[in-house]
């Protein structure tokens, strides 16, 4: 059945089945895992896109709470090839709009071949082709979505104890963190604080971190200037991480460069070499930035599929950053020791490669 159209920059409108009623627009973008999609949908990083899954089922072991990665779904829409009773009405539910019944082996084929792109969404009874187009039109691009960290960050500092008798303190950056970055950090006898990404020097002292942590997040990283002004004004008095958009936004901070990519990296086995030890991992990735210039870090990892920075490191600085989800949730559990090198690094005040 016809009820849904997807208009996209090409030009085309492609029909689709309605599986919750609705219009929106955004950049569409694709994942490729087999599983996770309650943590994708539910991931802030994913805030203003509109989210194509190529894998060909969506919703096949239901919607579980606890494997939420926020209070809410992000993505603008949701496009699928086919998504099940449950998916549907849980975002049904939630107001975000879903087709299904398309092609994604060719809108994902389009994707990868034109970009990362606009494209308008209508979807129910009344939906038409006109519709899509509409919202098309309205559809920024996502580097002009300056309010992208307002949308997702909290509203008042959080506090998230570990439970442990002699907890190290991290100051969690929240710039659209996923639930799953606390719990790494909580599950390691972390105290956690989330604070607002415009959070100032005065917040962070105000905690008495043994870590600054830079979160996950949407978007372009150059629209996340507070929290690059927070990371200038901390380096050198606080150890400091960083996760995907985190990476992003220390690198600008130690003077580097970030650049928009064709497509990005969104899945959950991308190859990432350290050079140093010449070990490869399978990461999960989801971001469409990368950092171009590392400016006074050093790359000690690579993508290797693409040679873009996937770890950043300053042993002068005390900073220990990473392009990919350590946390995984979902994806491949190769890389949890980013969370104790960075609390080590907390514990013992610098960075390991840093003599006392
Ligand atoms: N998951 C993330 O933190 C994404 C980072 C950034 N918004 C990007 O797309 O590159």
């Amino acid at each position: 059945m016809t009820d849904a159209y997807i208009a996209l920059e090409t030009g085309e409108v492609v029909t689709a089945r309605s599986r919750a009623p609705g219009e929106a627009y955004g950049e569409l973008v694709f994942t490729t895992p087999y599983t996770g999609y309650e943590e994708s949908l539910t991931d802030p990083s994913y805030e203003a896109q509109v989210l194509t899954f190529a894998y060909p089922l969506i919703g096949n072991y239901g919607v579980r709470e606890e494997r939420f990665e926020s209070d809410r779904v992000h993505p603008s829409a949701v496009v699928a090839r086919e998504l099940t009773d449950d998916v549907a009405d849980w975002l049904a539910e939630e107001g975000v709009p879903a087709i299904d019944e398309i092609d994604t082996r060719d809108l994902v084929l389009d994707i990868r071949e034109r970009g990362a792109m606009k494209c308008g969404i209508a979807a129910g009874p009344d939906a038409t082709p006109e519709k899509a187009r509409a919202q098309l039109e309205q559809c920024p691009h996502m580097s002009d979505v300056t309010d992208i960290g307002d949308r997702v960050t909290v509203d008042e500092p959080e506090f998230h104890p570990s439970g442990a008798d002699d907890p190290l303190t991290a100051a969690l950056i929240d710039c659209g963190t996923k639930r799953s970055i606390v719990d790494s950090l909580n599950e390691r006898d972390a105290d956690v604080h989330v604070l607002p990404y415009d959070a100032t020097t005065e917040d962070v002292e105000a905690v008495d971190p043994d870590l600054l942590f830079v979160s996950n997040g949407p978007g372009d990283p150059a629209n996340f200037e507070p929290t690059e002004e927070l990371v200038v004004e901390s380096i050198d008095d606080v150890p400091i991480a960083g996760i995907c958009l985190g990476q992003q936004i220390v690198a600008r901070a130690v003077g580097g460069e970030t650049e928009k990519m064709d497509f990005g990296h969104r899945g959950v086995n991308q190859p990432v070499i350290d050079v140093r030890s010449e070990k490869v991992v399978m990461t999960t990735q989801n971001h469409g930035y990368s950092v171009a210039d590392p400016g006074d870090m050093e790359v000690t990892q690579l993508n290797v599929n693409d040679d873009t920075s996937e770890g950043l490191e300053s042993a002068e600085h005390d900073i220990i950053t990473r392009q990919y989800h350590p946390e995984a949730h979902p994806g491949p559990h190769d890389t949890l020791d980013f969370f104790d090198d960075v609390l080590s690094m907390a514990e013992d005040g610098h960075h390991p490669a840093r003599a006392e």
